[in-house]
């Protein structure tokens, strides 16, 4: 057992790799053997945190100071002096737009590690003029996005259902949630109001009682009687006519003639006359030796019961008759939508000799999103903009891509036994204990991350070379008696554990570079192009070298058992959405136990650059809901210079995981992010895991440093009011400080 002597030594050196003075760490150490009774553990634990938390306390700082900025961070979207960046940033969203502090900004990084002063801000031209300007745009635009009904379904009881899903069910009941298309509420999700007998809904034949949560349109289109349809199905058939368009007389039509080259499907089409009418149609590859023609009520059938065992539980009244009202209702929405970014039409007709043979956008995306999105491998390259499904090599590993969908089209049901749907091995429960009228807002829930065609991620199994993983391992990469190439990245030792965990030195270096990055950051850029010369660019502030897990994939010998690959196999605990009693609105806790250095979730959202995201962000429709957007930062590995589509970021809006609901907490989260490469070499794309830093109990809140900083109060609005409940909340010390309402978001560099 070292002496007191000894470890006071070893405590104060710990601190001063830290940045903290022996003169200010010993005075806190005397009190905190104190206060322990001169137990040393709970001082040394988690690599001296308690003492470097203490000793930051102790320090009262004047606002504004460095700490806590984390890598990880989220982003405001009117940010387009990108600086590359290692942090995340959140913004302000659903979930306070009553706060009024709807529009973040954004710091620079500081260029000395002792400078603590707000030393740069955003243009700004660039923030919304006011607080109260964001706030009402946002709200107006969530408004929008809300007008759709979104359903929280009841959890279906299955047999194997375990207690907590079983308490799941006493807590949620029959759920049956009313979106409003007014906003309210400061915490929790937009756009609620109680439920309404009127919308209650018997479902049919399961006779579960559903309400909907939210308003409905009347629908102006219509859907034929199924015999009606037969009949022209048949009438299609004998026509002579093998014209792949199917065009009505005077009209305007647009076509997605590339369903992937695996699909049957060899395009859809949309024509609209001046009668008003809106023809659609799907021209699908068939083996005609075989073919008869069937019945349009049986081809519905067979989709239904696909979708429902895809899907595993649809809504009781699904019917494919509904989807496609749903279809023409949105035809009609979309259509009407003249400022609508994606409706690409010119608005004058012809008279269809003269039809448009580019894919219409979003009347593609509309049309065809089962056979674009769910069968792999193809490639869609028609449209410029359009997301593409990369080719893979492996299965589990690689990203998604798809169509940009607006959020108008969100997906308008969660179910509350499982968010995920299915995507992943296990299931979400969404739980609200205190039975408010709330459910989350809609996105998609994907468990991959989607990249953009134009992004500079260029992920692709090509691009890896074999130096880049271990084609000579085979098994479990953690029992060869040598750590193989893949371990390079971790100084030659693999970061996992044989149990799956992190290994805690390599969680708590992590830990500390996001605790302290003004003492880790080390690389600096060159000065930044950017891709609009609006204004002169910026000196690199520099960026934090942060430290990286490779995980072995597909081109490496082992199999997906071994040992190297945890995030690549996805969530593993179990999960449950949960709604904060505290006014953060939505949040994730685990169901059982986690032990330090457990892998909780990947932050999955759509990978943008800073270009798409400025795009993105100033059209009208995308401007608010902004609440899910992660800075992932340029290559902080290149010393070329960094123009605006190497900087990326994650939404997760739109598309997103489980990994959207995670809160912020100051300094002492129980979640830490690290960067995890798997599918591409080098330091500019990466997984954004979240482990955990500490030992976490079941039902516990996961929490995640975002590196808000609080005490910005140059620029008003920001991000919003911290509820985290931390003794070192850097939003309540603001508060407790000044009193003041401004809050911002600090960039990390
Ligand atoms: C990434 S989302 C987290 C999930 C979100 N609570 C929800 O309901 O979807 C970030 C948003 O959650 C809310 N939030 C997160 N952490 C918070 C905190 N410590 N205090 C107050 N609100 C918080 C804020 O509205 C923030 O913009």
């Amino acid at each position: 057992m070292a002496s007191r002597t000894e470890r006071a030594r070893r405590a104060i050196d710990a601190m001063k790799a830290l940045g903290f003075s022996k003169k200010e760490v010993t005075p806190v150490l005397k009190s905190l053997l104190k206060l322990f009774d001169n137990n040393w553990e709970p001082i040394e634990d988690e690599g001296y945190r308690a003492l470097a938390d203490a000793t930051l306390d102790a320090r009262d700082r004047p606002q504004g100071a460095e700490h806590g900025s984390h890598h990880p961070r989220m982003v405001a979207p009117e940010e387009d002096h990108y600086q590359p960046s290692t942090s995340l940033v959140v913004r302000g969203g659903p979930c306070d737009l009553d706060s009024e502090t709807e529009a973040l900004r954004v710091k620079r990084p500081r260029t000395s590690s002792n400078n603590f002063s707000a030393d740069h801000s955003i243009d700004p031209q660039l923030s919304l003029s006011s607080p109260l300007t964001a706030h009402k745009m946002a709200r107006k635009i969530v408004d929008e996005d809300f007008q759709q009904a979104v359903f929280l379904r009841e959890p279906k009881p299955e047999p194997d259902m375990d207690a907590a899903q079983s308490l799941l069910d006493a807590q949620v009941g029959i759920v049956s949630h009313m979106f409003n298309t007014s906003s309210s509420g400061a915490a929790g999700p937009p756009a609620l109001r109680p439920p309404d007998q009127n919308q209650t809904e018997t479902s049919g034949n399961k006779g579960r009682p559903v309400q909907r949560c939210g308003t409905r349109r009347s629908s102006t289109s219509f859907v034929e009687p199924v015999d009606s349809m037969r009949k022209q199905a048949q009438n299609r058939e004998r026509s002579s006519d093998s014209d792949h368009t199917a065009v009505m007389h005077n009209t305007r039509a647009g076509s997605a003639d590339e369903c992937t080259h695996q699909a049957r499907c060899l395009h859809t089409e949309i024509a609209s006359s001046t009668m008003g009418e809106v023809k659609m149609s799907i021209k699908c590859n068939i083996d005609p030796s075989k073919f008869r023609m069937p019945s349009l009520e049986a081809v519905f059938r067979m989709v239904e019961d696909k979708c429902f065992r895809s899907y595993k539980s649809l809504p009781p009244n699904f019917s494919i008759g509904s989807l496609i009202n749903e279809i023409c209702e949105c035809v009609e929405q979309v259509g009407n939508d003249h400022t609508a970014e994606y409706n690409i039409q010119s608005d004058s007709f012809d008279n269809g000799s003269n039809l448009q043979k580019e894919p219409m956008m979003n009347g593609a995306a509309l049309v065809k999103p089962i056979a674009f999105i769910s069968r792999g491998g193809g490639k869609y390259n028609s449209v410029e903009d359009s997301w593409i499904l990369e080719t893979s090599d492996n299965d589990q590993a690689n990203s998604m891509v798809a169509q940009h969908l607006a959020p108008s089209h969100l997906s308008r049901i969660h179910d509350a036994s499982d968010i995920s749907r299915g995507e992943e091995k296990v299931r979400i429960s969404v739980v609200n204990e205190f039975g408010s009228d709330q459910c989350p807002s809609p996105f998609y829930y994907k468990q991959r991350n989607l990249v953009s065609q134009k992004t500079y991620a260029n992920i692709s199994a090509a691009r890896i070379g074999d130096e880049d993983g271990c084609a000579d391992c085979f098994g479990n990469c953690l029992s060869a008696p040598v750590p193989c190439a893949c371990a390079r990245e971790t100084g030659g030792e693999f970061a996992y554990t044989p149990d799956g965990l992190v290994r805690a030195a390599f969680i708590d270096e992590c830990f500390s570079v996001n605790l302290f990055p003004e003492k880790h950051r080390n690389f600096f850029c060159k000065p930044l192009e950017r891709s609009r010369n609006e204004a002169p660019p910026e000196p690199c502030r520099g960026q934090l070298v942060r430290k990286v897990i490779k995980e072995c994939w597909s081109k490496c010998g082992c199999n997906m058992q071994c040992g190297n690959r945890v995030v690549q196999r996805g969530i593993a605990c179990n999960l449950q959405v949960f709604f904060t009693q505290e006014g953060k609105g939505w949040g994730l806790r685990a169901l059982d136990e986690l032990p330090k250095g457990a892998f909780v979730c990947e932050y999955v959202g759509e990978l943008l650059t800073s270009t798409e995201l400025h795009e993105r962000t100033s059209q009208k429709a995308h401007k608010a809901g902004y609440t899910y957007l992660v800075d992932l930062g340029a290559d902080w590995g290149s010393e070329g210079v960094l123009k605006d589509e190497e900087a990326l970021f994650l939404d997760a809006t739109i598309y997103g995981n489980v990994g959207r609901f995670i809160n912020h907490r100051c300094y002492d989260a129980n979640l830490v992010g690290i960067p995890v490469e798997v599918e591409t070499p080098g330091h500019h794309y990466y997984h954004l895991a979240l482990f955990t830093s500490k030992k976490v109990e079941a039902f516990e809140e996961l929490t995640w440093d975002y590196g808000i900083d609080f005490d910005d109060d140059k620029h008003p609005g920001g991000a919003f009011q911290c509820l985290c409940g931390s003794r070192y909340c850097r939003g309540r010390k603001r508060h407790r400080n000044r009193g003041k309402a401004a809050v911002r978001v600090r960039r990390r560099g």
